[in-house]
């Protein structure tokens, strides 16, 4: 730079009187599986040690000179590559790209023609790779400046949507924000049949794309399924009207010393950006005269700046999936912020899952930055996640024809001398969710106290502890099972005991249950029936076990499951299948649930107080979405048929789990250390209102 011109001035004097830039970006993202290890073929060199895997698989196969080829049709060029264990990091002329094993994420600006080489890129992955499906594609961009200087398909967003949806059936597209002002435009599609926790979209079929899950009589019995933790976050800062100070320092000053390399080595020194993450490996490049870009990685995550310091169309941008946190967010904002020193600035969080903050909290935790005012502050959710839709399916209308007991009648076998507490929350919960009946079969002082509690319960006292005088086995057994006509989903455990009556009595309605189909939920100590007894329950898919982290252990010694040589996150799996298709709700810091084909992952954040008896809320409220899935075979209301049986255990334990930690979030968020199991049930109706109601 010419230290006797302006900005304005070198930049007519090399591109011409008309020249402008476009920074805004086009960014894409295909995933080919949700993790490096559900890609083919993936070189894990132990299954034992701790330490990441070279992760040199998949994507990262293709030799440079393919991704040269690709770049053509992209019209940009790489200038230098780095690479770490996870991923490699190209530095482009258009800005950046980035490969790990299972995903590709192409950033370009100008009039770069990014989505004319989406189906090369197809190509590609599964002529080198064996790639053959999509499980996840994001394509977004801003406004342009300039968008009448774009080639097709650019030209317009119409355009863009409609050649995604030629590639990809079923494609979302949203605009968000001003369509008079700043907006974005983001086209999205992902698995249509997800086995995952949590908060993805979910689109129909498209050709391209589909899941990883295992049919169950493909268990392969030495390797446990895959979990699937979804959580990813990317957030961008876009900024404009960058001050001329700022600018200045991104055009080359050849007094200074060479441009490329050296000179963003320079420039990452002078800016302060080498010290946004000193732990960064970056790779940054001065162009000549003006303009710098730079890619940094920090493990299994990356950040890339690019900067279009030109005054008449200056913008700088800051990308990183490097995870941040409500505390942390800002930090990083008002850092990025004081280097580019914008007009005008604006943050996109981008989440698939809430992971340890609430999404609102998390956009209501971005303050305002002295010297700034906030326009605008949007929470957009782009689509429910794809259990959530389904599990919505199985909710009953409420209809003026239907009667009493339709919408699910529940059976609580528990409730001792002892505990009377536990069938109380258990069958309460159901009811508040909205089953219509709820019955509890306990012990009789234990029902004195129940019918005291609740006069909503039916009490019936026909249990019989040890000593007891009066009732066989075999009469308590018929009198229980004389409910069954009128019972939808047996609940076994809550405050039942050990006493030895009281556990063999359970043990023989449990069989009797099993022969009448029934779906079964079984808790606390059921499950020490069930440690003790496991043939009872073996290969009856219809049946739930919900151990806490206590009970989960013995079931596993039980099950003879080693955790030495296991990852703690697989035994589940391992135990699903051990049990033969029994569905596993594993209750602790975040819940799993296996059926030892699929596992979810509940991580939804929870309330901080551990009160007793929340397990027995969730026995409720499995048994309730249970009962509207039977409801939901039977025809109970008009639908279209599409969820299978086979599915119920999976989406009901999961509906229960979320909204159970929705429960005592809110309950904890109101009386803090004080809360109370009971309080938790006074939130059932507003939680399910919040993540389930349309
Ligand atoms: N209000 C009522 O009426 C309620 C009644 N209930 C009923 O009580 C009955 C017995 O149920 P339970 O859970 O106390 O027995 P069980 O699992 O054998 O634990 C034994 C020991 O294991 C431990 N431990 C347990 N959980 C743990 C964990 N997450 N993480 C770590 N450790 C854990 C703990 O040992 P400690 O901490 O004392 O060393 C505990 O003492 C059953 O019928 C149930 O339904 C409850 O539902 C609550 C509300
Ligand atoms: N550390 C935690 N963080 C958040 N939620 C938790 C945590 N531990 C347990 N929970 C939730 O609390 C509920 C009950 O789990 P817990 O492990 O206390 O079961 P439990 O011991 O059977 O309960 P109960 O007291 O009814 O016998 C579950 O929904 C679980 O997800």
């Amino acid at each position: 730079m010419s230290d006797n011109l302006t900005l304005d001035e070198v930049d007519i004097e090399v591109f011409g009187q008309n020249y402008v830039f476009e920074g805004p970006e086009k960014l894409l993202e295909i995933w080919f599986g949700p993790s490096p290890d559900t890609i083919p073929n993936s070189l894990f060199p132990n299954d034992n040690d701790d330490k990441p895997p070279p992760l040199k698989t998949g994507l990262r196969l293709v030799e440079r000179v393919i991704w040269n080829k690709f770049l053509e049709l992209v019209k940009c060029e790489v200038l230098n590559v780095i690479n770490n264990d996870y991923m490699d990091a190209y530095l482009l002329s258009e800005s950046s790209m980035f490969i790990y094993p299972h995903k590709i994420i192409l950033k370009t600006c100008g009039t770069t023609t990014l989505l004319v080489a989406l189906p090369r890129l197809l190509e590609i992955a599964s002529e080198y790779c064996h790639l053959h499906k999509v499980w996840r594609v994001f394509y977004s961009r801003k406004s342009f400046m300039f968008p009448e200087r774009q080639s097709h398909p650019h030209k317009n967003w119409n355009e863009e949507v409609k050649f995604l949806d030629q590639l990809f059936e079923n494609g979302a597209a949203y605009t968000v924000g001003k369509i008079n002002g700043d907006h974005w435009f983001l086209w999205l599609a992902s698995s249509p049949d997800e086995f995952l926790s949590h908060n993805s979209s979910r689109l129909k079929e498209p050709s391209h794309i589909d899941t990883f899950s295992y049919p169950l009589d493909e268990i392969d019995q030495k390797k446990p399924p895959i979990i699937i933790d979804l959580e990813d976050q990317t957030i961008e800062i876009l900024m404009t009207e960058l001050s001329t100070t700022t600018l200045s320092k991104f055009y080359h000053n050849p007094l200074e010393g060479e441009s490329g390399t050296e000179g963003g080595v320079r420039i990452d020194q002078k800016t302060g950006l080498c010290n946004l993450y000193p732990e960064a490996q970056l790779d940054s490049y001065l162009f000549k005269p003006c303009g710098y870009s730079a890619n940094g990685l920090v493990g299994d995550s990356y950040f890339n700046v690019h900067v279009t310091p030109e005054p008449i169309c200056s913008y700088a941008s800051f990308e990183t999936n490097i995870p941040v946190n409500s505390g942390s967010i800002m930090d990083i904002i008002r850092q990025v912020i004081a280097i580019f020193e914008p007009g005008k600035f604006s943050v996109t969080v981008f989440k698939t899952q809430e992971g340890d903050f609430d999404k609102k909290f998390l956009v209501e935790s971005i303050d305002v930055i002295d010297g700034f005012s906030r326009k605008d502050r949007i929470l957009y959710e782009l689509d429910a996640k794809p259990a959530i839709e389904k599990i919505r399916q199985l909710i009953p209308p409420l209809l003026p024809e239907f009667h009493k007991g339709q919408a699910g009648r529940i059976c609580v076998v528990g409730g001792s001398e002892e505990y009377t507490g536990a069938p109380y929350f258990s069958s309460f919960s159901a009811l508040k969710l909205g089953a219509d009946i709820a019955f509890v079969v306990c012990e009789p002082t234990a029902a004195l106290a129940i019918k005291n509690y609740a006069p909503d319960l039916m009490v019936h006292p026909y249990m019989r502890q040890s000593g007891d005088t009066g009732k066989s086995l075999e009469e308590v057994i018929n009198n229980v099972t004389g409910l069954f006509p009128r019972t939808h989903v047996l609940i076994v455990g809550p405050g039942l005991s050990r006493d030895k009556m009281m556990l063999e009595s359970a043990k023989g309605i449990i069989t009797k249950a099993k022969e009448k189909n029934l779906p079964l939920v079984i808790d606390a100590d059921g499950l020490f029936l069930i440690q003790n007894h496991p043939e009872i329950i073996k290969d009856y898919p219809k049946a739930i076990l919900t151990p806490n982290i206590v009970e989960f252990k013995r079931l596993c010694d039980a099950m003879n499951i080693k955790l030495e040589g296991n990852n703690k996150d697989d035994m589940i799996g391992l135990l699903g299948q051990a049990f033969g298709g029994v569905t596993i709700v594993q209750k602790g810091q975040y819940d799993l649930i296996s059926n030892g084909k699929e596992v979810f992952k509940v991580d939804d954040k929870g309330g901080l107080k551990r009160c007793g008896g929340q397990g027995d809320i969730l026995t409720g409220l499995i048994a309730t979405f249970l009962a509207w899935g039977s409801a939901y075979h039977d025809k109970l209301w008009q639908h279209d048929n599409s969820i299978s049986p086979t599915e119920i255990p999976m989406l009901a334990s999961y509906a229960a789990c979320t909204l159970m930690r929705e429960c005592s979030r809110s309950a904890f968020e109101k009386f803090g250390r004080a809360v109370q199991t009971s309080d938790m049930i006074n939130e059932i109706g507003p939680s399910f209102q919040k993540l389930y109601e349309r």
